[in-house]
């Protein structure tokens, strides 16, 4: 079955605070997405990569591409003002049955034994939602202050999303809700049960400058063994 890893790039970045997006910004010597793409090559020979990146960066999109020997398997194309709607752009491009992946570009620490897994639960189950406890107390504050008793109650969702083609195009036509916030949970609002996979704790999503400093020094980490 035909595998694609639709890698979501096409935010702003305004947590980050920077001029440029985060997913553009240098870790070591390499793009945050240069690390990300690296990963979904390595894992499937077959991956076909869809990078959504704002029209405005395309330069810097094909500039990553170039580093690659294998520009033949990226694809590039515009993402839209919501993560839903850069999902949906990267979804237009998915025409066969095949595994989708769909990835936070910025998560540039995932591992190749994770995404596998992701792969082979999805075709097992239909889908495959990478999922790590708590590790803080929780606290729901909306309507009182609501003191979540056991963490396991509690996941910290991550990406790769990934699902069966047949699952996640039709989920995508139902239009964009505010609950949006991922993958899974336009699945389940079209009425399909997500499951989730152990995640890794490793699979930050850069989004404030000190996750820079981490994937930097985890990246450090793992050049020296
Ligand atoms: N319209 C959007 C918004 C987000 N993303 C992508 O979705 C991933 C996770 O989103 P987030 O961390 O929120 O990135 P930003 O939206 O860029 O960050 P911020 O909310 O701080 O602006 C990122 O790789 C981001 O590029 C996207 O492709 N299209
Ligand atoms: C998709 C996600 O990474 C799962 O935890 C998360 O929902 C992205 O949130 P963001 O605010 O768009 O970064």
């Amino acid at each position: 079955m035909k595998k694609y890893a639709i890698i979501v790039a096409g935010g702003a970045g305004t947590r980050m605070g920077y001029a440029t997006p985060k997913q553009f910004l240098l870790l070591k010597d390499k793009p945050v997405l240069w690390y990300t793409i690296d990963a979904f090559i390595r894992a499937f020979d077959d991956m076909q990569i869809i990078l959504v990146l704002p029209e405005a960066h395309f330069a810097k999109g094909r500039g990553i591409i170039a580093l690659f020997n294998y520009t033949d398997r990226i694809t590039m194309t515009n993402g839209g003002n919501t993560r839903f709607e850069s999902v949906k752009k990267g979804l237009a491009l998915v025409k066969e049955a095949s595994i989708v992946f769909v990835h936070d570009g910025v998560r540039c620490l995932v591992s190749v034994p994770l995404i596998q897994r992701c792969c082979n639960q999805a075709l097992l189950k239909g889908s495959a939602v990478p999922a790590v406890a708590a590790t803080d107390s929780i606290r729901i504050v909306k309507d009182g202050k609501h003191v979540v008793e056991d963490r396991l109650q509690v996941r910290i969702i991550q990406t790769p999303q990934t699902f069966l083609s047949s699952i996640i195009l039709p989920a995508f036509e139902q239009p964009y809700q505010e609950s949006f916030t991922d993958e899974a949970t336009v699945v389940e609002a079209a009425g399909n049960e997500v499951f989730l996979t152990d995640g890794e704790y490793d699979n930050i999503k850069i989004t404030r400058p000190v996750d820079l400093v981490v994937a930097e020094r985890m990246i450090e980490e793992r050049s020296s063994l």
